[in-house]
This record gives structure tokens, sequence and C-alpha cells, in this order.
């Protein structure tokens, strides 16, 4: 890759004011395109992400389109923009030069640009090849390449730069995910004005994993820019503060952490953020924890209830030739979400002739992700050679065994799915969250239907009312695949009712609320300090008979 010192300036800015923030390997200043004194954005929420909610296509006759791009990530942020006057920085999906605003649907979207390289180092690589498998336990092998470090680097000050050309004077970024850890510091040494939250929408390991990662201390010092560092599940948050102590020896106590202030810059953007630790250094306080993720209940409940989607889940059934029982998967096509182990499960209850076709048809979904990744190539062989062979071997002329669409389908057409199935498989083997379980459960306004979860998805901690398995174990997971056949209408219906009840007083909207009080806390927590102290003194300056001027 090119490492040179000219040409990795960001894309928003048409002429940039280079900022000696970062540097690479080569010591040569990764340019970001403001300073403190020239920031001059209008927008006081800036959301950073390296999804968009839309992804480019670009057509073999050069036309352009734009579809809605993949994951959770974004089916949980977009109704929460759609919300605000916020603007959301991120790439389009595809690579080359994309970097006129523009607003879609009701959100105002500043796209920045990934060349090819870009795309195969920071995303394929870096991000998906070492941060992914690293922090989703190791299930396949993390790979490390220095290149793939530098262009992490370079991207991160990209996506940073971006964000702070837009942003107001004192507006609050958040900042999304694995694939941006570096932003929040770059963010606070080019503003710091600004109040930085970052959500990690995946899990974080444990130290004994995490710590493999050569760049570790960076990633750690990178994420510890923003003010409000917010994880999936507890233990997420966890791990994070036992890898801060590890790598920095920075105090932490519960969700808190001191973080020391180097550069007298940060102090006067903004003073309010400094305070005096017990030893007597300059320090600011971040905190990291646990802000369990969710969807817009009330929208997955509102397609549920319409007629037409309701039509096409009984269309659904009759398509499978009318089973007794319908069970369904949606997933990325990706190795951290078990679908070998759910196939394996499924294909030995025929085999040993506890299931027939005829009374259990598998439907699943799994949508096209990171194709050019080779862990994910190899993936969808095995997914679809196992496919195919159980097909072969146990599905009749009127009942197809397992009905596999390596596709990615429109919200009405999953929330017909999820009406049209009897018992939801969700069998990750780590996850973040794993937003479909919560759709599934929003969706049943009938208060009927089965979750199977895996007790490694995020979503875990809260749905306890659903058969939780452990994917590992075969044998198990076939246990709770044949009790939820088996499970009386009374019981679907009890654990189905406090299913809903999780979901929908926690909704997306919660979430965020919940996120964004606690970064505007923080920073008022900070101020109400800081104004208690000039009360202190102030107070006992008058007892010792003021200033001359009073
Ligand atoms: O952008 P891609 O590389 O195509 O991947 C899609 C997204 O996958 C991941 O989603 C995660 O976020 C969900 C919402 O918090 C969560 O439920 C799920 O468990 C996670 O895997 C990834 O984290 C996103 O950045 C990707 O955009
Ligand atoms: O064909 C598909 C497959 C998935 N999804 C959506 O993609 C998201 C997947 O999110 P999840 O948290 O379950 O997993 P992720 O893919 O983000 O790891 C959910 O909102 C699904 O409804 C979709 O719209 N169409």
């Amino acid at each position: 890759m090119t490492s040179e010192c000219a040409g990795v300036a960001g894309t928003v800015d048409a002429s940039p004011v280079p900022y000696a923030g970062h540097r690479d390997e080569q010591g040569c200043a990764i340019s970001s395109e403001t300073t403190p004194d020239d920031a001059s954005g209008t927008y006081s929420l800036v959301v950073v992400s390296n999804r968009l909610p839309v992804d480019k296509v670009v057509a073999a006759d050069g036309s352009e389109s734009w579809r809605a791009s993949p994951g959770g990530l974004v089916t949980a942020l977009e109704p929460v923009m759609r919300e605000s006057d916020g603007a959301w920085v991120g790439w389009a999906g595809v690579a080359g030069d994309h970097s006129e605003p523009f607003e879609n649907d009701g959100i105002s979207i500043v796209p920045v640009s990934l060349s090819a390289e870009d795309v195969e180092f920071y995303y394929e690589g870096f991000s998906n090849d070492t941060l992914w498998p690293l922090y989703h336990d190791v299930i396949a092998p993390p790979t490390y390449h220095r290149d793939w470090w530098d262009s992490y680097l370079i991207v991160n000050q990209r996506f940073a730069d971006a964000a702070a050309a837009v942003a107001a004077q004192g507006a609050t970024v958040w900042v999304q995910d694995y694939q941006l850890q570096l932003v929040p510091k770059m963010l606070r040494e080019s503003r710091p004005d600004l109040v930085i939250g970052f959500f990690n929408h995946i899990p974080f390991p444990a130290y004994g994993i995490f710590s493999q990662l050569p760049w570790r201390t960076q990633i750690v010092e990178g994420l510890l820019g923003a003010d409000v560092i917010g994880f999936q599940r507890v233990a997420d948050a966890g791990n994070f503060s036992r890898a801060v102590r590890r790598l920095t020896g920075y105090t932490t106590k519960g969700a808190t952490i001191e973080v020391p202030i180097e550069d007298e810059a940060e102090v006067q953007g903004n003073p309010l953020r400094a305070k005096v630790s017990r030893r007597g250094h300059q320090v600011r306080t971040v905190t990291a924890r646990a802000f369990p993720i969710s969807i817009d209940a009330a929208s997955f409940e509102e397609l549920a209830h319409r007629p037409e989607i309701q039509a096409r889940a009984r269309e659904i059934r009759q398509e499978l030739g009318d089973p007794e029982i319908v069970m369904l998967g949606v997933d990325r096509l990706d190795y951290t979400k078990g679908i070998g182990h759910r196939l394996k499960a499924y294909g030995e209850l025929l085999a040993e002739g506890k299931i027939s076709v005829a009374d259990a048809s598998l439907v699943q979904v799994a949508s096209p992700s990171r194709e050019r990744v080779q862990t994910y190539m190899t993936l969808r062989d095995e997914i679809e050679l196992t496919v195919g062979r159980i097909n072969g071997d146990f599905s009749t002329i009127s009942h197809t065994a397992i009905s596999y669409l390596h596709q990615g389908r429109p919200r009405d057409e999953m929330v017909a799915l999820y009406l049209a199935a009897d018992i939801m498989l969700v069998t990750a083997l780590r996850d973040g969250m794993n937003l479909v379980a919560k759709e599934y459960v929003a969706t049943r306004f009938d208060n009927d239907g089965v979750l199977v979860l895996s007790e490694f998805a995020g979503a875990a901690d809260e749905l306890k009312a659903a058969l939780l398995v452990n994917p590992h174990d075969i044998e198990g997971l076939k246990e709770a695949i044949l009790r939820a056949m088996q499970m009386p209408r009374h019981e679907r219906s009890r654990r189905m009712r406090s299913l809903r009840k999780r979901v929908k007083e926690h909704d997306v909207a919660r979430w965020s609320k919940s996120f964004l009080d606690a970064l505007a806390d923080q920073t008022l927590a900070q101020s109400s300090a800081d104004a208690a102290a000039a009360a202190d003194e102030s107070a006992s300056e008058s007892a010792n008979g003021g200033d001359e001027q009073s």
C-alpha cells in the first residue's frame, strides 16, 4: 500500500487545512482537515459509522442506484437519525469517490470515500479479518498485517476529519463500532470542544484474547478519547475496563475511568472536562458501561398488523407445502452466527427419524456478507454443501427440508417470514446483540411462536424467557428444537408475553436516549463539579477578604 506523506487527505473539505495529529509508521502526518480554530460545521449531532444506511450499487452499464445496506447497526440507527436533524457520516459500501453529501429518506448523509485499496486493507482486512474474528472469541483465526493497520489508521483519520468538518461547536459526535475505534482520540485532538460517544456493536473480548492484538494499546487509547463508551453486555464493559488497567495503568472505579490529560490544548478547548485526580494529575473521566441496543419495536408490530403482510405469511406457509411447523433462521452469512451448528442439529433430527420434512420445514435466509474475505467464501461453500446434502437426503417432491435463500430480503418480507415461523432459531456462537431475535418477538403480537436463542448472543442477557441453548452442544440444541415443537400453547404464550414486554419497553429510542443522556450527564457532572469548585474557591476568597475588584 502507499504510505507516502502526501495523498491521504480526506474528501469532505475541498480545501483541507492540514493538522499534525496522528502519524503513520513512516512518521508522516496523517492529515486532519480541521483545527480547533476553524471548526465550523452546523450539525449539533453527528453519527459516524463505517456503514451508511444505503449502499451505492454500480451496474455493469455504469448506472448507479442506492439500496438498503445490510446488518443490525443500520436497522438500529436509522430510526434514531430520522428523529433527529443530525448528520450521518459513513461509507457508501463501494470503492471510489462518493463524497457529495445528500439527503436520504429524511437523513442528511455525509459520505466518506474509500479507494479499492482502503476497502481491501481497512475494511476487508483489518476490520473483518483481524478485529472481527478476534472480538468474536477467535471462532476463526485472526490475521495480523502491518499494512492493514496502517490503512486502518489512515481511514480512521479520514472519518474523524469528515465528522469534525460537519460538527458544530460543542456538538455531540457519536462514533459507532469496531471499524472506527481510533476516531474518538483523533476527534478529541482536533476538536476538544466536542462531546464524544462511542458504541461497540460487537463483543469486547476477554484480555487473554484481546492481548493478541499487536496494536492493543493504541486501540484502547483510541477508544478512551470518548466521554462515554457503550457496550452491548455488562461482560463486554468489564473486559474493556480490565484491558485499560492492564495496558495503561489508569485508575478505574466501577464504570468510571480516569484518563490523564497530557495536552494543554485539550484543557483550553474544554476547561469543564478537566479535574484534578487524588494523585494530583489533571484527568478527565470516561464512562464505560453496557447499553444493550434494540429495535423500533412499534414499527415491526405495525408492519405485522398489515393485512397484506399477514396474507404474505400465509402464502409462505402454503408455498412450503403447509408443513406442521415452520422453523426459521435469518442471518448474514457469517461464521459467528452458528448456521452450520443449526443445520447439523436439524439434519440429525431428520436422520434419526425424530422429525420428518412434513412435520418441520426449515427456512434459512443467509444474506450475502463480506464476500471477498476468504473465511466467508469458505463458509459459504460449507453451508451450501450441507444444505444440498440434507435436501438431497430428506426432501420429498412436496416438501423441501431446507428452503435456502442466499439473498438479502426487504423488511416487509422479513416480517412476513417472522409471522410464518412457529420457531425462530438464533444459534450464534458469539454475537454482539442479534436484532433478529428482538424483531421476531416484536412481530408476534399474537403471543405465539417460540424463540430458541443462543446464550452467546447479547440478546440472551435480556430475553431470558426464550429457550436458551449452547449451540456447541448439538444434543442440547436438538432437545431444544424438539421441546419448541412440542411446547403447549399456554407455555408459548406465557414466554412470548414476557419477551414482548421486554422488547417493547426497551426499544431503540430508549437505547439512544439512555446513551445520549449518559453523555449529557457526564458533561453536566463535570461542569457542576467545576462550578462547585469555583464556588468553594470564591467562598474562601471572600472569607479571606476577597480580591481587589470585589
Ligand atoms: O457492514 P457489514 O460489514 O456488512 O456488516 C453488517 C453489520 O454487522 C455487525 O452488526 C452488529 O451490530 C448489530 C446491532 O448492534 C448487532 O445486533 C450484531 O450482533 C452485530 O454483529 C457490525 O457490528 C456492523 O458494524 C455491521 O455494519
Ligand atoms: O435478508 C435480510 C437479513 C437480515 N436483515 C436485517 O439485518 C439485521 C441483522 O441484524 P443482527 O443484529 O441480527 O445481525 P448483524 O447482521 O448486524 O450481525 C436485522 O435488522 C434484519 O432484519 C434484513 O433486513 N434482510
